[in-house]
């Protein structure tokens, strides 16, 4: 990556509302939406199906029109950009490629567009794997390599700021794995890398920060360690004695969570204790236990807690 500084790697979101369509059909796809992600990290643009990430990702990069706030690369609106693809790759969707095209050959087809000799096609194969395939067509490839193609192109200029739209989508086990590493590899050049998922355990061990959103909304930004600090323990508890069971989380002022989904009657789920305090308060209670069981809040249960909506339709 040709050097260059950290603020012309910088990623920013200025109060980006998008709404699509008006009247009684408008979408707000996204909504006053903020959040800044820098170099040298792979941070994770999260959320539910239509939470609007791709909304977001195709106003970073012009293909869609605000509606108000907008969106930056380097300071800059993509429009502004002078060689928008030596500063900023991206990979919206799963790309298309002609196919009876030979990998290299995809590539030779957009090195001059983005103003990069042919030669370098055989670089960017190098890199993501692919060069053992680099004359075999494009239609025989799997799903993996053409990921992996897919990432060669948004490389070929090689740009300092990357936008990744669910790249480990329909990946197998070892498909992520390697992306894993090329992702952090990249991260570690220095450059900005934002990968949209709307499962987190996908890119858990991926990202160094996390961006969520839910309806168009930012719900949370941090890094992924502080995420894992809003992890609530759960204590799941069960007795036959329903009332007394209630009773007893009542006097303990104790928070709980609906039951798991298919537990019987009486079952609990009682937060942020561990299974002792309970099991040691239902017998002193003299209160007959069928289930005590004690579990760490997983990263997956605060992303889903983060992005549900209330009863009353707003997201916490
Ligand atoms: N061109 C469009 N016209 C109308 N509505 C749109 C358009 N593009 C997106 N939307 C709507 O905006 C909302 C956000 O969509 P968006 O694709 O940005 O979400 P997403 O978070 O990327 O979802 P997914 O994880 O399913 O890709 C959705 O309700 C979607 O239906």
């Amino acid at each position: 990556m040709t050097s260059t500084a950290a603020a012309d790697r910088s990623v920013r979101v200025d109060h980006l509302t998008k709404i699509f369509g008006s009247g009684t059909t408008a979408v707000r796809a996204v909504d006053d939406l903020s959040f800044e992600v820098g170099p040298g990290r792979v941070t994770g643009f999260l959320g539910p199906n239509g939470a609007g990430k791709t909304t977001t990702l195709r106003s970073l990069l012009g293909l869609v029109r605000p509606t108000s706030g907008g969106a930056t690369i380097g300071g800059r609106r993509y429009d502004e950009l002078e060689r928008p693809a030596a500063v900023v790759g991206a990979a919206l969707e799963a790309a298309s490629f002609h196919p009876g095209r030979s990998a290299r050959d995809h590539l030779r087809v957009y090195a001059p567009q983005v103003g990069v000799p042919d030669r370098r096609a055989d670089d960017v194969l190098e890199l993501v794997g692919l060069a053992p395939a680099a004359d075999r067509r494009v239609g025989g490839f799997s799903l993996g390599m053409r990921q992996r193609l897919a990432l060669a192109t948004t490389l070929l200029a090689d740009p300092p700021v990357l936008l990744l739209d669910e790249p480990a989508n329909g990946l197998d086990p070892e498909g992520i794995a390697w992306l894993r590493g090329f992702l952090r590899s990249l991260a570690a050049q220095g450059r900005t890398v934002l990968v949209s998922s709307h499962v987190l355990p996908e890119v858990e061990q991926t990202v160094d920060d996390v961006v969520i959103v839910a309806h168009g909304r930012l719900v949370h930004a941090s890094p992924l360690a502080d995420l894992h600090r809003l992890a609530r323990r759960r204590v799941r508890v069960a007795s036959p004695d329903h009332a007394g069971l209630d009773a007893l989380v009542h006097r303990a002022g104790w928070a709980t969570a609906g039951p798991d989904a298919g537990a019987p009657p009486g079952d609990l789920v009682v937060l942020d204790q561990d299974a002792a305090t309970v099991g040691a308060a239902a017998f002193e209670a003299g209160l007959v236990l069928h289930h005590l069981s004690g579990q760490d809040g997983s990263l997956e249960d605060v992303f889903l807690a983060l992005t549900r909506p209330a009863p009353d339709g707003t997201v916490a």
